[in-house]
């Protein structure tokens, strides 16, 4: 089976499509739109996203994908993230302009502000190294293989920084399941809405482990809202937590149980 991720070879999402499965039949895309549609496209394909990430909060064009499209989320990963800035020298002489993909502009803030750099925007961490000349850097991931000398390591804004992805499929998982993600959107919106879907994950006991809203994109003030809670989506409480949400006239979808 093809697992599509954002290539090329060596990307945060390469590295993470390899511990999620170190033998798939990985296929490298040029961007995260391309991932997103390849996978679409081939009802017997897989996809590893990055959804989530410690610096920067929730990827968007994912989570929009996740809410726009009957897919399920079969699986996670946690990788590890950190950056290093190559160049055509080891020094930041001269250099005015720096390029990376968006999540890792947004994660590296510190070091394009000291150095009063221009940014541009590539496609993945990798693909940035093609834009390398004798006035622009690349940030790339830690310790990557290439030719190019490193200047820096380590520009991330946090020493914590990892990102989760998700691993999609067009099936269910037919494995045992732990953590359920729902997405809940709302039929009206009423004072206590919000309070009212957390009651009843506390009614039942339920942890939760990530919360996003996303604009339903028709109204203001109306959102969808994505939860990842730990409970198996076979268990007795989770269809009883279903039926209250359908009570309240919240629609509810299971996106993912793994
Ligand atoms: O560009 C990459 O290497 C990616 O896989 C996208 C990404 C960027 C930053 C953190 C996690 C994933």
């Amino acid at each position: 089976m093809k697992v599509y991720y954002l290539g090329p070879e060596g990307t945060f999402s390469y590295q993470a499509a390899v511990k999620y499965q170190p033998h798939a039949d990985l296929v490298p895309c040029q961007s995260l739109y391309e991932v997103v549609e390849q996978f679409n496209q081939h009802t017997n394909s897989q996809a590893i996203v990055p959804i989530e990430n410690a610096i920067e909060g929730t990827i968007n064009l994912i989570a929009d994908e996740l809410i726009e499209n009957q897919l399920h989320v079969i699986g996670e990963v946690y990788l590890d993230i950190a950056f290093d800035v190559v160049g055509l020298t080891p020094s930041m002489e001269h250099i005015s302009s720096v390029v990376s993909i968006a999540p890792i502009i947004s994660q590296t803030k510190r070091f394009i502000t000291d150095y009063e750099l221009d940014v541009k925007h590539s496609d993945s961490s990798l693909d940035s190294l093609n834009y390398i000349d004798h006035e622009t850097v690349a940030i790339i991931p830690h310790q990557s293989t290439t030719a190019y000398p490193v200047i820096t390591e380590h520009i991330e804004d946090y020493p914590y920084n990892k990102t989760r992805f998700l691993v999609l499929s067009h099936q269910e998982t037919s494995h045992p399941t732990t953590q359920a993600l729902l997405l809940l959107t709302p039929k009206v919106d009423k004072p206590g809405l919000l309070a009212n879907i957390l009651n009843v994950f506390n009614l039942y006991n339920i942890n939760l482990s990530w919360i996003e809203s996303r604009p339903t994109k028709q109204q203001f003030g109306c959102y969808h809202f994505l939860i990842q809670c730990q409970i198996a989506a076979s268990s007795d409480d989770y269809k009883q937590v279903l039926k209250i949400f359908e009570a309240l006239e919240i629609t509810v979808r299971t996106i993912g149980a793994f």
